[in-house]
């Protein structure tokens, strides 16, 4: 029945007040109040519909998500949007498109690497969408080793031009997303080449299609790289191909920030330093890190609702049977995701702080801190990202058979959020630069030079070495500082102890490689502990709001605890922890999940997300799942008609025995 919530019962439980946890989540009361409207707004809007998006054929999907892109822009120009207010409508819309990459690395790129002039030249036609841009790195035979790009531009001193050119068909670029059919300017990366000399990889403005008729521009081939993983999903995206047949450009569009040709065809290092390019990449990763705990804390509400409706099994006496989400199987599945959402939030937040205070020591050149804010980001970016992709398909299976429906909202999350730990840096490539760096910290500790940031706890290298738990009763698990020490221990003894393996080798970087696997178990140790210090952190905070602080301290203790169960063998095998004290903190992560059971749903309503935006049956927030799962079924198009098309040339001459006649 319409108007009726099914889980009020459920809401009164919470023992915390949920508007303040709303604050929490949002990031302060003016995120809040931006949010909430402006995600009010695209769902009441039935121009952004997109409950049928998972049955439209590609091309159809395409269009309709052109459509969209276009109409969110009319409206953010009516109705005279800030860039705050329009970067939540784009979030709210929820369809990948061009415009993710437009905004989201093709004008980053120009203002991270593009001189003033370029900046001055370049961002005002690409802020009023004159020209739509994307970000042509990646090839058909290269990707994560960006140095092995083939793409080349050659500076012509005669016409002063660069000369841009696809030599193989590995050459080709593939994968930049909006660049298959909308792109009218991408960032090119090539290799540089100024007389038959090759300066490495860098960035060039090029012009792809005409601005009158949209066909490509002489010399260019570029077209979309074909489906994708799921429906709907992400095949919104035009992810393309593009090649290059001697493509002539301006020398004035090489992106000339760090380093310049000039007139004469020289190769010139701007005074401006190389190190600038740095804090384009720390903000891209912290967007990716925000974007984590909104798929995961997303796929956490469908299944944390549906877990409260859905009931199986221990009906006493003809009563109703038992809720799933009190299932403790359930409980140990759902709940570590949930405080996982809550953890990715917060490190997240500190993220954006972190890109604040780099880009404020670039201005000032100083370059001191920046080896520590990449391995950071670069661990963070693998670690929320994957756990959040599998975090995903778990909460799909925590809704049993119906989260496989398209309805449920999940399948379309995963297809859409897994490429996540791919782009940007496939996830396991990123861990090992981390590796690297936590390897070269470890071999100058002693030297006097001081591990900075989220790497200080280095510098306490002799302590960490030594110390021992001292919990003796389940609650002392309870402590931060008891959880903090854990961590620490654990991740300076595993990166320790991979570091002394690697010095048995006589060449290094064949050690690396015999090592890989250890390496980034080490890093994500690591990397782990940087998200149990900031939800640490958080807790410090003044948190305004009845009962919101114990709540979080319960999330804070089942992130922690639940990934020190799962990673028990690391904890042992360092011998920071006896088998005994890790059972207490096993013990005490069980009683927090009863602590939080009743509050689950409060919980996930924090998250503020309407139903458009979960799109979702079983995440509903009124928990009216079965009448709406029945009436979705009927609106499939195969209900269409009773006899499916088909029946009479190839099921009725089956069943009639008539298939030698049949025109197959
Ligand atoms: C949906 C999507 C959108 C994208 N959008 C863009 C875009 O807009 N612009 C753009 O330029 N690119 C884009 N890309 C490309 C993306 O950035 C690359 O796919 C990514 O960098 C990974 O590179 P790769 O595909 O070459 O993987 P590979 O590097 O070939 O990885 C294959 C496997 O090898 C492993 N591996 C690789 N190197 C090592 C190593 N040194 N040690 C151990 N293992 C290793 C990896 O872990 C992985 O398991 C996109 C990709 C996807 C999927």
């Amino acid at each position: 029945m319409d108007g009726v919530d099914y889980l009020a019962d459920e809401r009164k439980k919470a023992e915390f007040d949920v508007e303040a946890m709303k604050v929490v989540w949002a990031g302060s009361p003016h995120n809040l109040e931006v949010s909430d409207r402006i995600s009010k707004l695209v769902a009441d809007d039935p121009g952004f519909r997109k409950d049928d998006r998972t049955m439209l054929p590609r091309k159809e999907l395409f269009k309709n998500t052109l459509r969209k892109a276009a109409y969110a822009w009319k409206r953010i120009v009516e109705l005279r949007l800030s860039e705050e207010e329009a970067s939540k409508l784009r979030f709210y819309v929820d369809e990948s498109a061009y415009t993710d990459l437009h905004w989201g690395m093709f004008i980053p790129a120009i203002k991270g690497q593009g001189t003033d002039g370029q900046q001055q030249k370049w961002l005002p036609l690409a802020y009023k969408m004159q020209i739509i841009g994307c970000y042509a790195q990646t090839e058909l035979g290269h990707g994560s080793n960006v140095q092995g790009l083939e793409t080349t531009s050659t500076f012509d001193p005669h016409t002063d031009e660069f000369v841009i050119h696809s030599p193989t068909l590995t050459s080709s670029k593939w994968w930049p997303g909006g660049l298959g059919k909308v792109s009218t300017h991408a960032i090119v990366y090539a290799r540089l080449l100024l007389n038959g000399k090759d300066h490495g990889v860098h960035g060039f403005i090029v012009q792809l299609r005409s601005l009158e008729d949209h066909t490509p521009l002489p010399g260019i081939t570029v077209g979309d790289i074909g489906m994708k993983f799921g429906n709907g999903a992400y095949n919104t995206m035009d992810n393309g191909v593009l090649r290059f047949d001697h493509v002539r450009i301006p020398r004035n569009q090489m992106l000339m920030r760090v380093s310049e040709v000039t007139r004469e065809g020289k190769y010139k290092q701007s005074d401006v330093p190389r190190q600038l390019v740095y804090g384009t990449m720390v903000y891209v990763r912290q967007r990716i890190v925000a974007d984590a705990s909104c798929y995961l804390s997303r796929a956490v509400c469908i299944a944390t609702r549906y877990s409260a409706v859905r009931r199986q099994f221990g009906s006493q006496n003809g009563g109703p049977e038992t809720q799933v989400i009190d299932y403790k199987t359930q409980q140990n599945r759902l709940f570590p995701l949930l405080a996982s959402a809550y953890a990715f939030r917060f490190v997240g937040e500190w993220l954006e702080w972190l890109y604040m205070d780099v880009t404020k020591r670039l201005q000032a050149s100083d370059f001191s801190t920046l080896p520590e804010a990449h391995a950071c980001t670069a661990g963070l970016k693998s670690l929320t990202t994957s756990v959040t992709a599998d975090g995903i398909e778990e909460c799909r299976k925590l809704c049993g058979g119906h989260g496989y429906l398209c309805s449920s909202g999940l399948p379309e999350l995963f297809a859409v959020y897994v490429p996540a730990c791919t782009y940007e840096g496939d996830n396991v490539v990123l861990l090992l630069q981390v590796a690297r760096f936590l390897i070269k910290t470890v071999s100058q500790l002693g030297t006097g030079k001081q591990p900075v940031g989220t790497i200080a706890y280095m510098g306490r290298i002799e302590h960490l070495m030594q110390c021992r738990s001292s919990a003796q009763r389940a609650e002392d698990w309870s402590k931060p500082s008891q959880v903090l020490e854990a961590f620490e221990a654990r991740a300076a003894r595993m990166s320790v102890s991979v570091a002394c393996n690697l010095s048995k080798f006589t060449n290094p970087e064949e050690g690396f490689a015999e090592l890989s696997a250890d390496l980034v178990e080490a890093a994500v140790a690591h990397c782990q502990l940087i998200v149990v210090s900031k939800f640490i952190e958080k807790l410090k905070q003044d948190i305004p709001g009845e009962g919101v602080k114990q709540q979080l301290e319960a999330l804070f203790g089942i992130y922690s605890l639940s990934l020190l169960h799962k990673h028990q063998g690391d904890f042992l095998g360092t011998s920071y922890l006896t088998p005994k004290q890790a059972a207490l903190a096993n013990d005490h992560l069980r009683s927090l999940y009863t602590k939080v059971r009743p509050n689950a749903i409060a919980l996930v309503d924090a998250f503020n997300y309407s139903d458009h935006f979960l799109s979702s049956i079983l995440g509903r927030y009124d928990g009216n799942v079965y009448p709406k799962l029945y009436e979705a079924a009927w609106k499939d198009p195969l209900n269409e008609s009773v006899v499916p098309d088909g029946y009479l040339e190839y099921v009725r001459p089956l069943l009639k025995q008539q298939l030698h006649t049949a025109r197959l």
